[in-house]
């Protein structure tokens, strides 16, 4: 197996154009997006948006009165309503104009290419290598299905999804991330997932296709970023219902008045009550409320990560708990071997031997450090495929946290005389093992037959210094014949805590969410990372079904658990966490069960998913107020307005000396609609969010966006006033 990378040959890749910054509404976007945000005017889809939908039939109403009985105010307001709800189509429309360039590009990375197809079954992955050189045969890319494994060399592109189960190699993956820096994609660990359409840059792998063609990750992100698998949120409805109702309210409230303004000889025309009606209910938030989503998805695709569901997003702003895992989440992950600790009585070349024995056909990364480390370090030959003839090998599973080989004895063709039996791994489940032989691996002898007194005592040291040190220690143990097994000492695993981790948990803290780191580690290990990393908890010794357990815990407590993780081991957590954050690199399993993927597979990015849902929650809660404060306030800006002549005493409440009462709820519906062409880019953009608790941003945003709600109708339909008052026909 090669584990030296080859430096990458040059590869000519495009990166995807450029869309314009987020929320810049530029007559390019604004004409980019006008065809499909007209055929949003269909009623049938309009009916979706019941405070929009109400809009656009008062402004079919209008435009027939106007008809029937043509005046310059009839046209204006017929013509100005119409424009009311382009503006509500035009939000969405140009919310979802980033995506459908990004789609574009995506499609341009799912050409048809030639695929070298191995001619056998998965049976021979026994071995776990020897498969590249298995005969292959050509096949278009198109022709693949679920289970074909295929050899893909350096320079060639990968035909399809799937896991690497042989080799590794460096990838380049800027088709679908943007990002050029080639990527290390192997079999056995973490990093096995490759995606079609990106192209191996050096050595040579075995791929087995994980997905049928139409079905793909480029096919599900073109589907996201298209919105075409858009689904209102419960938040969402439950909004829509909310405006919904108060449209209800207000159609009432505009109907009675009628009767009244009959009795008191100033009877309004159909056009005025529509008006009317069109000022008071919530259109600002009901025309921007999609936009909203929208853009909050298309966030996280800009920081490359794809959300499954917008119900995902919304809960990420709403996380109190955070689960990370401890290697490649906190630290950076290339765990390696980087020292032999051989018991006391125990050769360093015979702990060489058995560590590099037992990992010879262990494929994840650890594994193959081990080789290395056993090859340049201790000067063990490697030993060839022969040396595990005959031989049962047991996998290393997270559950079991252990992993090793069964040698037969070989006394008849000069093999070893007796069966042998080696295993390494976490001390706790090394120690069982040992004592399942009839050994006693803590006792001064630690089964050792030449009674050796300080084994035990001595290994249990090393283990401890490892840990301490913040190092994976693995114990290694052999047991011959069907004599007690014995330990033989430790190999020390080392790995780095990322840097910048305190500030970003300090962060999460301010806003009041708590980590938790998670591990299959011992508890000094954890701790002593835990610490340096500055999480909030540790979770050590956590097999699969202890992180689930644990989520269930906070959820019983109410608690929204976010997760991020890239284990096959960690898919049933992912699964069960309400954001489970998924590793683009990680296994197919994992990248099945989370409802998020990172294509950066960088899990610190859980940060910036909480801030972009966070944000999605107070844009929308602020427009949401902004838009009730705004109605409530026109609502007194027009009323004494338009009844001033029918009651003069109301002159007292006319503050804004509006010229007309034709003059006043013209300016009304004029700034009505200008209001939310005025707030598409925030609501593309986003509120400025900063990380500091939810009660201090609440009660920040209720004064600018509640008392900004209620002076800007004032100010604005003034303004407008002056300019309408001048327009013959409306004075
Ligand atoms: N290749 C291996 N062979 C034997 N034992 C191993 C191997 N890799 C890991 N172990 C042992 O199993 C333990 C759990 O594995 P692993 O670290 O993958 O768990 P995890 O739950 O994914 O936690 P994390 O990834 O956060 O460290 C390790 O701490 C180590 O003691
Ligand atoms: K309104
Ligand atoms: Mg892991």
């Amino acid at each position: 197996m090669s584990t030296t990378l080859q430096p990458a040959p040059s590869t000519a890749t495009e990166l995807p154009p450029v869309a314009p910054p987020r929320g810049s509404l530029t007559w390019r976007t604004v004409r980019d997006a006008l065809p499909a945000s007209l055929r949003k005017l269909d009623p049938r889809r309009m009916w979706r948006v019941p405070v929009m939908f109400v809009v656009e039939v008062g402004a079919a109403l209008t435009t027939v009165l106007a008809v029937v009985d043509p005046s310059v105010f009839a046209w204006v307001i017929a013509v100005w309503l119409w424009i009311t709800v382009l503006f509500a189509t035009l939000a969405e429309a140009v919310a979802e104009s980033r995506g459908r360039a990004q789609a574009s590009s995506l499609r341009a990375t799912q050409r048809t290419t030639t695929a070298r197809k191995v001619q056998g079954t998965a049976d021979q992955l026994a071995y776990g290598s020897g498969l590249a050189s298995l005969p292959t045969v050509e096949v278009a890319s198109s022709q693949l299905h679920v289970g074909d494994l295929v050899v893909v060399t350096a320079g060639e592109t990968i035909p399809g999804d799937g896991d690497v189960v042989e080799g590794v190699a460096s990838v380049d993956e800027s088709a679908i991330t943007g990002e050029s820096a080639p990527v290390i994609r192997e079999s056995g660990g973490d990093r096995t997932a490759v995606t079609g359409g990106t192209t191996v840059l050096s050595d040579q792998i075995v791929v087995r296709i994980t997905a049928e063609p139409g079905r793909t990750f480029v096919d599900r992100m073109i589907a996201l970023v298209e919105g075409s698998e858009r689904q209102k949120t419960p938040n969402e409805i439950a909004l829509n219902v909310l405006l919904a109702s108060l449209t209800i309210i207000f159609l009432l409230a505009v109907a009675t008045l009628q009767p009244m303004a009959v009795y008191s000889h100033a009877r309004q025309s159909l056009v005025v009550l529509v008006a009317l009606l069109v000022c008071l209910i919530p259109t600002t938030i009901g025309a921007l409320l999609s936009a909203i989503g929208i853009a909050g998805m298309d966030r996280l695709v800009q920081r490359n990560v794809l959300a499954m569901s917008g119900r995902a997003v919304e809960a990420a702003g709403d996380v109190d708990v955070l689960l990370l895992d401890k290697t490649g989440t906190i630290t950076y992950g290339n765990r390696r071997a980087s020292e032999l600790l051989p018991a006391p009585g125990v050769e360093a070349g015979h702990l060489a031997e058995a560590a590099q024995l037992s990992s010879l056909a262990d494929e994840t990364p650890e594994g193959r450090s081990i080789v290395d480390l056993t090859q340049t370090a201790y000067g063990r030959p490697v030993l060839t495929d022969d040396a595990l003839a005959g031989a049962t090998l047991v996998p290393f599973s997270a559950a079991t946290r252990m992993s090793g080989v069964d040698l037969p004895g070989r006394p008849d063709d000069g093999g070893a005389p007796q069966a042998r039996r080696v295993r390494k791994g976490a001390a706790s489940v090394v120690h069982q093992w040992v004592r399942s032989t009839g050994g006693e691996p803590t006792g001064g002898t630690a089964g050792h037959p030449a009674g050796h007194p300080l084994v035990g005592q001595a290994v249990d040291a090393d283990v401890e210094s490892v840990s301490a040190q913040g190092g994976t220690p693995l114990v290694v143990a052999e047991q011959i014949g069907d004599a007690p097994a014995r330990l033989l000492g430790v190999v020390h695993l080392k790995d780095v805590v990322k840097e910048g981790l305190v500030e970003r948990f300090a962060e999460l803290r301010a806003m009041g969410i708590r980590t938790v780191m998670v591990t299959g580690d011992n508890k000094v290990t954890a701790r002593v990372i835990a610490d340096e990393a500055g999480v909030d908890d540790v979770l050590a010794e956590a097999t699969p079904e202890d992180k689930l357990a644990l989520i269930r815990r906070e959820q019983k407590g109410g608690k929204l658990v976010a997760m991020a993780g890239d284990g096959t081991n960690d898919a049933p957590a992912l699964a069960q966490a309400d954001v489970g954050v998924a590793m683009s690199t990680g296994t197919t399993a994992a990248k099945e069960a989370g409802n998020m993927v990172d294509l950066d597979s960088d899990p610190t990015k859980l940060i910036e998913i909480v801030g972009i849902g966070k944000q999605l929650l107070i844009t929308r809660g602020a427009l949401t107020t902004f838009s009730i404060a705004n109605d409530v306030a026109k609502y007194f800006a027009i009323i004494p307005a338009m009844f001033v002549l029918a009651f003069p005493q109301l002159h007292v409440l006319n503050v804004m000396h509006l010229h007309s009462p034709q003059s006043a709820i013209t300016s009304a519906i004029v700034f009505n609609a200008l209001v939310i062409v005025a707030l598409i880019p925030l609501a593309l953009r986003g509120v400025r969010y900063r990380a500091v608790s939810a009660v201090a941003l609440l009660r920040r945003n209720l004064w600018i966006y509640g008392l900004g709600g209620l002076v800007a109708p004032f100010v604005g339909i003034k303004l407008i006033d002056l300019v309408v008052s001048l327009v013959p026909g409306l004075r």
